[in-house]
């Protein structure tokens, strides 16, 4: 079986800077593999690099088969969809509207969207809970709604493989678990690939097989979650102090809250009465 996303030596830089260096990636099809990592290790620049927006410097690359440097824009967009990170939208674009954009790579190029197209997009504001929100413009939305439009347009376009950026960052915790488990079950039935950059460690390790672990545009490691999130570990990388649970359901990762101290670490500087 070949693969859905391969990469060897991939580099992208931005705003002059090497952002990204010697990535070596390989997602097979069906995989949901999450990328994790702090603030800045590069995550957005990857998915954006294998979604074709951001060049890659050095290294090849391979999206469902095709090279997005070589590939049009629409053969790229039948294969690949990218739920951002923070949506631009033109004011005035309604959520109907921006869910149906979806559909443009299936449409025919003097064609207009068929009965199926707008099936298609309909179905998904229903399951991602936005049908009495169709009418309105998008820039009028909440973020979590923003959030679940930006998702709902990327999966119109029935792509082999979702690339999602943050996908429940302004989630409230029902809606967080309703958006994964809808990528999962696409997963399930579909065959759908996804990558996913994901800054609940928790979510990660439940919905992803792999992680990968970025840090400072390179692979800091990769593995099944239990390999991965490791308190040492996550404490050297994003310096932070976390207990890492092992739950029938999958690993939980809690922040644990430094004592008050003298030093501001977190040392105690006279024990608790
Ligand atoms: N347009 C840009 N111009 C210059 N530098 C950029 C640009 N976009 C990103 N960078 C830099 O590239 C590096 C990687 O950014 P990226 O957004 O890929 O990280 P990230 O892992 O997604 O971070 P976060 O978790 O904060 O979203 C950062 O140092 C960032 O400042």
């Amino acid at each position: 079986m070949s693969a859905a996303v391969e990469c060897a030596g991939l580099a992208a830089t931005r705003g002059g800077a090497t952002v990204l260096d010697g990535i070596d990636l390989l997602v097979r099809p069906g995989e949901w593999v999450a990328m994790v990592g702090p603030n800045g290790a590069g995550k957005t620049t990857l998915l954006h690099a294998l979604a074709g927006l951001v060049p890659v410097t050095a290294g090849t690359l391979a999206v469902g088969g095709l090279d997005p440097a070589h590939a049009s824009r629409r053969a790229m967009s039948r294969v690949v969809a990218l739920m951002p990170q923070r949506p631009v939208v033109p004011d005035g674009v309604t959520v109907t509207e921006l869910v149906r954009l979806g559909r443009t790579p299936h449409v025919s190029r003097f064609g207009t969207e068929s009965a199926h197209d707008r099936a298609v997009a309909d179905g998904l504001l229903e399951r991602l809970d936005l049908t009495r929100l169709a009418h309105r413009p998008v820039n009028a939305l909440s973020g979590g709604e923003l959030q679940r439009v930006g998702l709902a347009r990327a999966l119109a376009q029935e792509p082999q493989v979702l690339l999602l950026d943050e996908p429940t960052s302004a989630l409230d915790i029902g809606h967080q678990q309703q958006v994964l488990d809808l990528v999962e079950g696409m997963r399930v039935a579909d065959g759908l690939t996804v990558v996913a950059a994901m800054h609940d460690l928790t979510l990660a390790a439940q919905y992803a097989r792999r992680l990968v672990l970025l840090d400072g545009g390179r692979v800091v490691t990769e593995g099944t979650p239990r390999e991965v999130l490791r308190a040492e570990t996550i404490g050297r990388v994003y310096g932070a102090r976390v207990e890492v649970l092992d739950r029938p359901g999958g690993l939980a990762v809690l922040p644990v809250r430094g004592l008050p101290g003298a030093d501001g670490l977190g040392t105690p500087d006279r024990p608790e009465a």
